[in-house]
């Protein structure tokens, strides 16, 4: 059951006063990023709290998802995803107001800074992070459906956590079959998502399963030499990603088990993350 906002009123009583921030108590800084549908602008919340501001572009996109993230968000909070401040409902455009993550996206992170890819124990500990974020996804039965480098998100002291909830969903109790053709992250999902966009929290496996080979891989594009009607074609025929050089071999079998054809037989991020932990300290 969606969380629809469908009316002013409705908003205002999701987020109660305390939620609710005034823009004058806003001042905006730099351009972090722009995507098709809205804008994240870094800022100071009175004047002391460093924030990220996301905006909605105007009419390309309909409000009721856009608060539909914030609420979600609201409702579901955890260390390792990026944090709800508040939103502004008022006064024009909504904004989504969250904590501000130092270091920007995780794949323009990895990329910036190959230096990393040489130091498994850091890597493993941005791998950890995410799953344990994305473990509390799937105890609450909520699914990201767009899990990447691109929409995690670093702080100081390699602190990793999830973002863009924006295409998070509820577990669907039935079969559930999203906008067929909706433009979903081809080179990231798995067979059945493509094929029946049915997503699941092992779909989510699947797309964090590529999420480690591009923490590994210093943060190429994944099948690199493949388009992707060809990635597609390919992986249905049960091709898969080759272990990147610096990935431990553990790490490399815990890709393969995410990249099962059969969801059933994919791990759970609960799994994922035990066995994250017991490599801690060398054993890969
Ligand atoms: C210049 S670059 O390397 O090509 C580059 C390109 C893109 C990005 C990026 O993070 N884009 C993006 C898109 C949508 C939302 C967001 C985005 C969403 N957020 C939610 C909470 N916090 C953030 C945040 N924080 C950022 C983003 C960028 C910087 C920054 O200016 N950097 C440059 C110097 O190195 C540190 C990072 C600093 C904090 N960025 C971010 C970061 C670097």
């Amino acid at each position: 059951p969606a969380l629809l906002v469908s009316n002013q009123p409705v908003l205002s009583s999701a987020f109660d006063y305390k939620w609710q921030i005034d823009k004058s108590e806003l001042s905006f800084g730099k351009e972090l990023g722009s995507g098709e549908f809205k804008r994240v602008v870094a800022g100071q919340w009175r004047n002391k709290v460093d924030v990220a501001i996301k905006m909605i572009k105007e009419d390309v996109m309909n409000e009721d998802d856009f608060i539909e993230e914030a609420i979600l968000m609201l409702k579901f909070q955890h260390d390792n995803l990026v944090k709800l401040y508040g939103v502004c409902i008022r006064q024009g455009p909504v904004y989504i107001i969250t904590e501000l993550m130092a270091n920007g996206c995780l794949l323009q992170y990895i990329r910036n800074n190959q230096h990393l890819v040489k130091k498994t124990g850091i890597i493993l500990d941005m791998a950890i992070q995410i799953s344990d974020g994305m473990k509390f996804f799937e105890q609450s039965g909520l699914i990201h459906r767009d899990l990447a480098a691109r929409n995690c998100l670093v702080g100081d002291r390699n602190i990793v956590k999830v973002g863009g909830f924006s295409l998070a969903r509820f577990v669907p109790d039935d079969e559930y079959t999203a906008s067929v053709g909706a433009k979903y992250a081809v080179k990231w999902s798995p067979p059945e998502v493509i094929t029946h966009a049915r997503f699941s929290s092992k779909s989510d496996i699947w797309s964090y399963g590529i999420l480690l080979w591009e923490l590994w891989s210093g943060g190429k594009t994944p099948y690199p030499a493949f388009t992707n009607p060809q990635a597609l074609d390919e992986v249905s025929k049960g091709y898969r990603l080759e272990k990147p050089k610096l990935c431990p071999s553990k790490v490399y079998d815990l890709m393969k088990r995410s990249w099962q054809k059969n969801p059933s037989d994919r791990p759970s991020f609960a799994v994922l993350l035990d066995s994250l932990k017991a490599m801690v300290g060398g054993d890969y």
